[in-house]
């Protein structure tokens, strides 16, 4: 048992549009937005030590008190304490600051894995309840299933939003402020087009001329790549294209595989981080011991 080594993989979402629709007193934003998973994952692996310590192997995030994955420890030590420490390695391919929610998830399956590990019985609502703190994305992460989020992001409808078509995505390598993406949209209180409508019944193909990113317009202008690059995707045969959350991350949703294939291959020549989903993917949330 103490020797046991646990693995468990945390994985990266797009945003299938995303109406801002108020600026609050709290300075957040009331938003809806759909949410599906990708292919796209970093893997943790967690084994009892001596102290606590984190290991990541991304330069660039720091590994301090200002990680996630150490916010998420502290709030389970608060809220309920921990018996053990950890060592927690996590092997980061999802690019952070890229609107794939790769903290987010991060923090959400330190608390499933920490859980689990130490037994403490916690429901996904009691997870969700304690991590409300820890950013809006996390509750999304916690649950695992595609849906619709709305109020700051907290509240998930699941409905199975999962494309059944390849989804191309590219991190064009320039980080994107997600405070910064809020404070400078314009938000609407009354989106012309229904969000839940036209994820459950439009065809894909009306998708780009109905389905918006509200965050989408003020990140093109300050990060021109990820605009150039939405328009990349539909040159390269995209149904439907768009910025995933508050960026700088573009997905293409393709029809067909050689076209997605031939769409990440040109991405990746270009040196840009690049993920190719498979229709209809869904996430593996077990969390294993490593045998
Ligand atoms: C863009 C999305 O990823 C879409 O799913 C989320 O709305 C952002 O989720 P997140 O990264 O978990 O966000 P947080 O870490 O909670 O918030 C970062 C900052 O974004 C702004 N923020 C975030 C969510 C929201 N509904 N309104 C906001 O205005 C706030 O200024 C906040 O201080
Ligand atoms: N475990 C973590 N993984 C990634 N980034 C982290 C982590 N902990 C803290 N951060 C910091 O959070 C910031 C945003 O990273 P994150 O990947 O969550 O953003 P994002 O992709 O825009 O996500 P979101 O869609 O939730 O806004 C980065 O600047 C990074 O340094």
């Amino acid at each position: 048992m103490a020797n046991d080594v646990w693995i468990a993989d945390s994985y990266a979402k797009i945003n299938l549009g995303l109406h801002v629709l108020e600026r609050l007193p709290t300075g957040y934003h009331a938003i809806e937005t759909g949410m599906c998973f990708l292919e796209w994952r970093d893997h943790f692996e967690v084994k009892r030590a001596p102290e606590m310590k984190l290991e990541m192997n991304d330069e660039n995030i720091p590994t301090d008190d200002s990680n996630l994955i150490n916010k998420a420890i502290e709030t389970l030590n608060r809220y309920i304490g921990l018996q053990h420490n950890y060592l927690i390695r996590v092997d980061k391919r999802i690019p952070a600051g890229a609107g794939l929610g790769g903290g987010s998830s991060n923090a959400a399956l330190t608390l499933r894995l920490l859980n689990k590990i130490e037994e403490l019985g916690l429901t996904d609502d009691e997870l969700i309840d304690i991590s409300r703190d820890l950013g809006a994305d996390v509750p999304f992460f916690i649950k695992g299933k595609s849906g619709i989020a709305k109020g700051i992001g907290h509240e998930i409808e699941h409905l199975d939003l999962q494309p059944d078509f390849w989804i191309v995505t590219c991190f064009p390598n320039e980080q994107s402020s997600t405070a910064e993406a809020y404070q400078n949209c314009v938000p609407d209180p009354e989106p012309e087009f229904d969000l839940k409508k036209i994820l459950t019944e439009e065809d894909i193909d009306e998708w780009q001329f109905i389905l918006n990113n509200d965050l989408e317009k003020s990140v093109f202008q300050r990060i021109n790549v990820s605009g150039n690059m939405k328009d990349q995707m539909y040159e390269f045969g995209a149904t439907y294209a768009s910025m995933t959350g508050s960026g700088s991350a573009v997905y293409g949703i393709f029809e067909q595989d050689f076209v997605a294939t031939n769409a990440y291959k040109g991405l990746l020549e270009l040196d840009f981080p690049t993920n190719l989903t498979r229709p209809g993917f869904e996430p593996d949330y077990g969390i294993y011991r490593k045998a």
